[in-house]
């Protein structure tokens, strides 16, 4: 479902990511690590959000750099904080989203919407949006096209509790069929979540 091998990426002298390599199937997996060790440059990589220097990624069978369009409408991925358009409203991020998966705004991503409290937030420009609000809406535009791998950058960072349960719940039930990796220093969000730990070092080449 997720393929990665010889995965590299430097900025400037800094060497970040060295040889990551990993295969991961339907379930609900948290990438650990400590602060500035690489995680969210993995998941980046893994989005296809940054270029590697070296390595390549599979997304449910599909080469990232040799099919992109039809690797990336099998996958979302929502960045810890995004540098969405001050304009954009939620529907537009929503809208926007949908055309770029191919698919629509289906009823269960609406639901996700009014359980997360984000309905009367929908005609609101991000610039008026507090960041958890403007969280809230990354992450139901992750689940738009029930994607075969979601790919989460701390997802539970900024979250009031109700919409904290939603995200829990709504991991839980993609687990069966469906995987999803995400970046957590969230104990209990990652047990709630059922998440197996995937410590980021045992990804990397030993000679990282
Ligand atoms: N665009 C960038 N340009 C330069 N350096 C970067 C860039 N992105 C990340 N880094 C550096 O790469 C290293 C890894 O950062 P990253 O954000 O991936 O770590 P992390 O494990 O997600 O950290 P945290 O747990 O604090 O969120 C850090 O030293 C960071 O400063």
């Amino acid at each position: 479902m997720l393929r990665f091998e010889g995965l590299s990426k430097s900025f400037g002298w800094r060497r970040v990511i060295h040889g990551a390599a990993g295969t991961l199937g339907p379930g609900a997996y948290a990438l650990q690590g400590a602060n500035g060790s690489g995680k969210s440059t993995l998941l980046a990589l893994l989005a296809g959000a940054i270029a590697p220097d070296a390595g390549e990624v599979w997304i449910d069978g599909l080469s990232l750099a040799r099919d992109p369009v039809r690797a990336r409408q099998r996958l979302a991925y929502a960045p810890d904080q995004s540098p969405i358009y001050p304009f954009m409203t939620g529907y537009d991020l929503l809208d926007f989203v949908a055309t770029a998966r191919a698919c629509c705004v289906d009823d269960s991503v609406m639901d996700m919407v009014e359980e997360a409290g984000l309905t009367s937030h929908l005609p609101t420009r991000f610039s008026a949006m507090s960041l958890g609000t403007q969280k809230k809406f990354l992450l139901c535009a992750a689940w738009i096209g029930n994607t075969p791998v979601l790919l989460l950058d701390e997802p539970s960072n900024g979250l009031d509790l109700t919409a904290r349960a939603v995200v829990e719940r709504r991991i839980v039930e993609r687990s069966a069929t469906r995987l999803t990796l995400f970046a957590s220093h969230d104990g209990a969000f990652i047990n709630a979540c059922g998440a197996s730990v995937v410590p980021l070092g045992e990804l990397l080449s030993p000679a990282g």
